[in-house]
């Protein structure tokens, strides 16, 4: 007879019998995992805990993700399971969604992204009235540093990029967009191609056209191990698809009367001429050289660091005819660009500031802007998470919008840019191989009053407006960001605002 017991318990596998059952979080991962919506309300209800990560960062979030388990998803957000949590490599719940190709996922989730955020950027904003007006602590930490100008690099005391060479090409397209005298060829150029386009049989073009979005430049967007090519074209179909719905919801905003961007000035042109520019931030001067190439009227630049304004002038840009240079934040200079505004063309990149600063220049667009004229802005917001990044220039649009203005997003391929691109620099900021570079123009451009009606009295209305807009936020005409501390999400990898 064997030594075994008939009442005692076999154990064939000690180490199994030793397991401990699982916890109700390990059973939440599992249940999202397998799409189980009543078994995750029943774990929710035992109060499992939805912000539960694995050993690898993994959340019941971003497995419900995965599998396109709707359901699941809407229950574990409902519940307060965080959006933005990052599993080990990075990763959130909408690059799991991405990754797979479960655009409804995808699209649920950009959407109770956006919404958190809007919510929690009102809130912030609440809570802070009132309180100091002055540059954010990383805006004047970054003004108070020594640059140093090394080749195509501007660098900060620490060796952080202010800005690089790389970029040239994405600077010399922001200004082919914000220029009349290139608009002009460029339409020129699209009313040639629709009349071929004619001639060869009047095909219907691709929805990212029909939707403002370029598809002449082909998406690829690699984020870690993720396949592009899912990513790429749920970030391409979800950008159009947010292109249309914003341009959509503009429309209806002022055709409602309720835009801010209804009343803005419109400068009329007397044909062809090269117009009013202006450009926030100088940098390296790349976006203004490429200015100066579209032959401008009046070229205002606004640079706030006392080390890049010495070298605009060691470099000859005070004395270049129609160039206006105005030193000093932004903020603390408004009150001459809205006496100056309207702007054909406005360029937006500073550095130091973030996603609140911007939104608070953006405040002011509808009374820099002219009515037929067109912004953009350096998109560089969470430039190491594709997902943050779409969360992002949703919002951005979504603002935008409530101004009466209208956001395109134009795909441009970067490449990949290699490791000797950023040797020297502290820290790589730019992560994406696809740059969607932003084109906002006035909703309803036709609403326009005749030169002369628009500046100071655009300057009184600002200001009275941004006088009465208490808690509700931005930058009054006196100048200022009214955040002292800046939101590290809102920032750009290298701390820009755009
Ligand atoms: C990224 S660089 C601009 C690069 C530029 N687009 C180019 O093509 O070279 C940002 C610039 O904005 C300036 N800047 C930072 N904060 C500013 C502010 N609040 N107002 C105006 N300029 C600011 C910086 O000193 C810097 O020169």
């Amino acid at each position: 007879m064997g030594g075994v017991s008939g009442d005692q318990p076999q154990n064939d596998n000690p180490s199994a019998a030793a397991a401990p059952p699982p916890s109700l979080e390990e059973q939440l991962l599992s249940a999202a995992a397998a799409g189980d919506a009543d078994e995750v309300a029943r774990l929710i209800e035992l109060d499992a805990d939805v912000d539960y990560q694995d050993d690898e960062g993994v959340s019941p979030l971003m497995k419900a993700a995965e599998g396109g388990h709707t359901a699941v998803l809407a229950a574990l957000l409902q519940s307060g399971a965080p959006w933005n949590a990052q599993d080990k490599n990075g990763y959130c719940a909408g690059e799991y969604a991405m990754g797979s190709g479960q655009q409804e996922a995808v699209d649920l989730l950009l959407d109770f992204a956006v919404q958190a955020e809007l919510v929690l950027g009102a809130l912030q904003r609440r809570m802070q009235a009132g309180s100091s007006s002055g540059p954010s602590a990383a805006n004047s930490d970054y003004l108070s540093q020594k640059l140093v100008y090394r080749g195509e690099q501007l660098l900060d005391a620490e060796g952080e990029a202010v800005m690089m060479g790389w970029e040239r090409p994405l600077m010399i397209r922001h200004a082919q967009l914000i220029c009349p005298g290139a608009r002009g060829d460029e339409h020129l150029q699209e009313a040639e191609a629709a009349q071929d386009q004619e001639q060869i049989g009047g095909q219907e073009r691709a929805a990212g056209d029909a939707a403002g979005a370029g598809t002449e430049v082909e998406v690829a967007l690699v984020v870690g191990d993720q396949p592009p090519s899912a990513l790429a074209a749920a970030v391409a179909a979800d950008m159009v698809a947010a292109a249309a719905a914003d341009a959509a919801a503009a429309a209806a905003a002022t055709a409602e009367g309720s835009g801010q961007g209804a009343g803005g000035p419109q400068r009329r042109r007397n044909g062809g001429g090269g117009g009013r520019v202006l450009n926030v931030g100088f940098g390296l001067g790349i976006v203004d050289e490429a200015i100066q190439s579209h032959n401008p009227e009046r070229h205002t630049i606004v640079e706030a660091h006392p080390d890049v304004y010495d070298h605009m002038v060691r470099q000859g840009w005070a004395a270049r005819p129609g160039v206006r240079i105005l030193r000093g934040r932004w903020q603390d200079v408004l009150p001459e660009l809205l006496a100056e505004a309207p702007y054909d063309g406005i360029f937006f990149d500073t550095y130091g500031e973030y996603y609140e600063e911007m939104r608070d220049f953006h405040i002011q667009l509808p009374h820099l802007l002219a009515r037929d004229g067109v912004y953009s802005f350096f998109n560089g917001l969470a430039s190491d998470n594709i997902f943050f990044h779409m969360v992002y220039c949703r919002l951005i649009s979504l603002e935008l919008a409530s101004k009466g203005l209208t956001v395109e997003y134009e795909p441009l391929a970067v490449g990949a840019l290699g490791d000797e691109v950023w040797q020297g620099v502290r820290s790589k900021y730019w992560h994406f191989e696809t740059y969607f570079l932003p084109r906002v123009t006035h909703s309803d451009p036709l609403d326009c009053v005749e030169e002369g009606e628009e500046g100071a009295g655009a300057a009184a209305e600002a200001g009275e407006e941004e006088a009465g807009s208490g808690s509700a936020g931005g930058a009054g005409a006196g100048g200022g960001a009214e955040k002292e501390e800046a939101d590290e999400e809102g920032k750009g990898e290298d701390g820009r605002a755009g």
